[in-house]
C-alpha cells in the first residue's frame, strides 16, 4: 500500500487546476442505464472510485470507454440480462446505490447489495427506498440485496424526502425520468451536483425543473436520448486545495476554481483571514497576515459549511489563532482525524458531534493514519505546515477523491512524495 511524505517547506505558489468532481460523476455515470443510446462525459476526473463505478456499470451490461487517460468516458447501455448490483463491487463505495433508481424505471427490476456503513457513519438507504415506494416500487431486502421490482412500471408521485438526502434525491430524479406522470420531489438536496446531473438528465431529453431548489420537478418521458457532457469542476477538490496556502503560506491559482459553488466556505475563510479573489481562469488564494484566526464551523447540507470539508478545516483551524469549534451535523462519526491531528501536537477534544481545537504555533511531522478520504487529505494539509516529515499511511481512501495529489501540490512548491510499500 502507497504513503504519502510530506516535508512541510513554507510557502507555497503556482497553480493548480482543478479537476471534474467525483461526486458528480459518479451519478453522471450511472445515467447511462436510462438510455440506450450512448452518453459521453468529458472533464472526468482519474480516480479509483471513477474505475469502480466504471467496473460495477460494465457488470450489469454497459459498455464503457475510456479517452483521453481516463478524462472522457464514453458509455452506452443496451438491454441487459444482468440487472444485479453485486456485493463485491458495492462494498468498495457507496456511490454504487445510484444504480438503484436508473435500473428500476428502464427494465422495472433491480436487485443491489446494500453498501453498508462506512468509517464516517452507518449512512443506511431508508431514505431512497421510502421515495421509490412512494413511486410504486416494490422493495424488499433479502440475503444484504434490496429487490426492487415494479409491476406496469414506476408512476409520478408527490414525495418528500425526510432529509435532502444526496443521493436518494438523485437516486429519485433518475428514477422520475422515465416514470409514468409528474413526480414532486420536495426538501430535495440542492447541491451543485444534483444541478449537473439534472442539466445532464434535460440533454438526454428529460424534462425536469427546479434543480437548485428544494422542489424538483420532473415530467416522466417515454425514453431518453443520447448525450455529451462536461463534468462541474470538483468544489470540494477546489476547497481542499484553497487550504494550502491558508495552512502553508504563498499565493495559490486554482484553475477551474468556482467560487460560486462554495460561498459559505469562503465566507469562513474570509473570517480566518484568507482573500479570495476570482480571475478569468479561477481564483486566487493568499493568507492575510503570518497566522489565520479560529472561526466556528457548522456543517449543513449545501448551500451551507460542506462536511466534506470539515476534515480539511480542522487541518488549518490547528494552528489558528484562538479556539475554534467546529460541528459535525449530517455524520455523527466524521471526527476520525482528530486522533491522527492530535499524534502531530494538535490541541483537540471531540464530544459527540463537537470537536474544540485550540490553535498551537506548529504542528510536528509524524506518522499518521488516513481513515477516510477527507481525513487522508486533511492530513496532508497539516503536514504541509508542519516542521519534519510527515508519513500519511493507507492512502487508498486519498486516491478514491484525489486525482494525483502530490503532482498538483509538488507543481506549487510542496516537498511530497509518493512512496510504494515495494520501494
Ligand atoms: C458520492 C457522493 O455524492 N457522496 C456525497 C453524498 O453522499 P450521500 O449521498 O451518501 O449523502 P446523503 O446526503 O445521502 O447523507 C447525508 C446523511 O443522511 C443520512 N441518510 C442518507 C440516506 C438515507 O436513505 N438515510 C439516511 O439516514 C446519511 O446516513 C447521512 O447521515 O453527500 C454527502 C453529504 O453532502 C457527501 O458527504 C458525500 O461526499
Ligand atoms: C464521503 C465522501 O464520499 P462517499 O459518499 O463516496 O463515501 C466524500 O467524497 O467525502
Amino acid at each position: 500500500m502507497d504513503k504519502i511524505v510530506v516535508r512541510g517547506n513554507g510557502p507555497l505558489n503556482g497553480k493548480i487546476s482543478i479537476s471534474g468532481a467525483k461526486n458528480a460523476c459518479l451519478t453522471l455515470m450511472p445515467a447511462t442505464l436510462l438510455s440506450e443510446e450512448p452518453l459521453t462525459l468529458t472533464n472526468a476526473p482519474r480516480l479509483s472510485d471513477i474505475r469502480t463505478m466504471t467496473t460495477l456499470l460494465r457488470s450489469l451490461g454497459a459498455e464503457v470507454q475510456t479517452m483521453q487517460e481516463g478524462k472522457v468516458i464514453a458509455m452506452s447501455s443496451h438491454d441487459a440480462d444482468n440487472h444485479v448490483a453485486d456485493y463485491d463491487i458495492v462494498r468498495k463505495m457507496r456511490a454504487s446505490n445510484l444504480v438503484l433508481g436508473p435500473l428500476l424505471a428502464r427494465h422495472g427490476h433491480a436487485v443491489v447489495s446494500l453498501p453498508g456503513g462506512c468509517s464516517i457513519g452507518a449512512r443506511p438507504m431508508d431514505i431512497h427506498v421510502s421515495a421509490l415506494e412512494a413511486m410504486g416500487a416494490e422493495i424488499e431486502l433479502k440475503d444484504g440485496y434490496l429487490h426492487a421490482k415494479t409491476s406496469g412500471g414506476l408512476k409520478g408521485a408527490d414525495i418528500t424526502l425526510r432529509f435532502a438526502s444526496v443521493g436518494a434525491t438523485e437516486n429519485t430524479v433518475m428514477a422520475a425520468t422515465l416514470a409514468k406522470g409528474t413526480t414532486v420531489l420536495r426538501n430535495a438536496a440542492r447541491e451543485p451536483e444534483i444541478v449537473d446531473l439534472v442539466e445532464c438528465l434535460r440533454k438526454m431529453g428529460a424534462e425536469i425543473e427546479g434543480e437548485g431548489t428544494d422542489t424538483i420537478t420532473i415530467q416522466g418521458v417515454d425514453r431518453l436520448h443520447g448525450a455529451t457532457h462536461p463534468v462541474v469542476a470538483d468544489r470540494i477538490e477546489t476547497g481542499t486545495y484553497m487550504l494550502a496556502p491558508a495552512i502553508a503560506g504563498g499565493e495559490v491559482e486554482l484553475i477551474g476554481g468556482r467560487i460560486d459553488l462554495l460561498g459559505a466556505f469562503c465566507e469562513k475563510l474570509d473570517a480566518c483571514g484568507i482573500d479570495v479573489t476570482e480571475t478569468p481562469t479561477g481564483l486566487i488564494v493568499r493568507r492575510r497576515n503570518g497566522r489565520v484566526n479560529a472561526v466556528n464551523v457548522v456543517t449543513e447540507i449545501f448551500p451551507g459549511f460542506p462536511t466534506d470539508l470539515q476534515a480539511q478545516m480542522m487541518a488549518v483551524m490547528c494552528t489558528a489563532e484562538g479556539v475554534s469549534v467546529l460541528e459535525e451535523r449530517i455524520f455523527e462519526n466524521r471526527f476520525m482525524h482528530a486522533p491522527e491531528l492530535i499524534r502531530m501536537g494538535a490541541h483537540i477534544d471531540v464530544h459527540g458531534g463537537t470537536a474544540t481545537v485550540t490553535g498551537v504555533d506548529k504542528l510536528k511531522g509524524a506518522q499518521v493514519m488516513a481513515t477516510d478520504l477527507r481525513a487522508s487529505v486533511s492530513l496532508i494539509l497539516a503536514a504541509l505546515g508542519a516542521e519534519g516529515e510527515t508519513v500519511v499511511n493507507r492512502v487508498y481512501h486519498l486516491d478514491r477523491g484525489y486525482e494525483r495529489v502530490e503532482d498538483k501540490l509538488s507543481a506549487v512548491g510542496a516537498h511530497i512524495e509518493r512512496v510504494s510499500e515495494d520501494e
